[in-house]
């Protein structure tokens, strides 16, 4: 897959089918129409390109809506480059991409820049300034441009019944195990290794506290997760906590880990580490040796959980 900043810095010299939209997680449902894409580039000698903007439309135009997403830009990439797709576009979304009339977009993006034989798209896609073309818009600038149209159906989209929406909400509510099977790969959390409170080890539970850079990233329900995360190689399960720590007074959210068996400094890695449960919500316990014994209850349900779905 080669990754191009933006459709201006796009060049191939061969002729396109192209896809759009903003694919936040990638979810089964993107997956069915990048696998359409990658099988018609295939089958009509044409290369295969999504175009797709960063920051999102709604981070733009509505700075207020705050979205959170599922992927952070580099998540996305990552996920997309399994694809087998030959071109990545990562168009920056800008007022001034936006006041693009549908035909500027059309003509000079689709036509000139990208080479588009063909465009794959949902039934109820809009473009242009405002969103105010439509696909039977797009259908008409095709036989200007020559370029076919392919829609994806509404029965073909609603067959699948997953949205971005709905596995934002999933999250919003600690449902990972449905927001995992709506994606089809478990939700992640990435980010630095940073120093906390120092209490974990007195604990006899360090925990690595994750600082994510990206502002945007939807961060689940707070309480406590099993997670899965690869550590210079390897495998390590581990539980983690998602909240403000009020035991012990905490004031501002923290994402933190305990991997077992593990022990080694972590500090200043880079992690991506997997939800693959909820196992409870954020108590106030009043005191620490009740969190403790909290604590060691979720062990003994993580390893159980671990026991029952990924024992080898
Ligand atoms: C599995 C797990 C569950 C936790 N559950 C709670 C909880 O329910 N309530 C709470 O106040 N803190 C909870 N904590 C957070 C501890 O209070 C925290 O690990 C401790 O304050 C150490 O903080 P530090 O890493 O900043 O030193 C949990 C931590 C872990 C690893
Ligand atoms: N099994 C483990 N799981 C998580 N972190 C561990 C583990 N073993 C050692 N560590 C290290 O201990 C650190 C956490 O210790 P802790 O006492 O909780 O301090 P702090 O909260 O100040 O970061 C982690 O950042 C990591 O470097």
């Amino acid at each position: 897959m080669k990754e191009h900043k933006g459709a201006h810095s796009f060049y191939s010299d061969h002729h396109t089918v192209v896809t759009i939209g903003t694919f936040d997680g990638v979810h089964v449902g993107h997956q069915k129409i990048i696998e359409r894409l990658v099988n018609t580039a295939r089958a009509g000698n044409l290369e295969s390109a999504i175009l797709t903007f960063f920051p999102h439309p709604r981070m733009v135009l509505q700075k207020d809506a705050d979205i959170k997403l599922i992927n952070t830009i580099e998540e996305r990439k990552k996920i997309l480059e399994k694809t087998g797709v030959d071109h990545l576009i990562v168009h920056p979304f800008t007022r001034q991409f936006s006041r693009l009339s549908a035909r500027e977009f059309v003509r000079d993006i689709l036509v000139h820049k990208l080479k588009a034989k063909k465009v794959i798209i949902g039934y109820d896609h809009r473009f242009g300034r405002n969103r105010t073309a439509d696909i039977d818009d797009l259908r008409e600038f095709g036989k200007e441009y020559d370029f076919d149209v392919e829609e994806i159906s509404k029965q073909d989209i609603e067959e699948v019944a997953v949205s971005s929406t709905k596995i934002r909400q999933a999250l919003l509510e600690g449902r990972v195990e449905k927001a995992n099977r709506y994606l089809s790969y478990p939700f992640s959390l990435a980010g630095t290794v940073v120093k906390g409170k120092g209490l974990g080890k007195e604990f006899s539970y360090p925990t690595a506290n994750l600082h994510i850079k990206e502002d945007y990233k939807l961060i689940p329900k707070n309480g406590v997760y099993v997670v899965h995360a690869e550590i210079d190689g390897k495998s390590y399960f581990g539980m983690m906590s998602i909240g403000t720590n009020p035991t012990v007074g905490g004031t501002h959210k923290t994402i933190e880990t305990y991997f077992f068996n593990l022990d080694r400094d972590l500090y200043g890695q880079f992690l991506s580490i997997e939800l693959l449960t909820r196992i409870r919500d954020e108590k106030k316990f009043d005191s620490i040796e009740s969190l403790k014994t909290a604590m060691r209850q979720d062990e003994a349900f993580s390893k159980q959980y671990i026991r029952d779905n990924y024992a080898e």
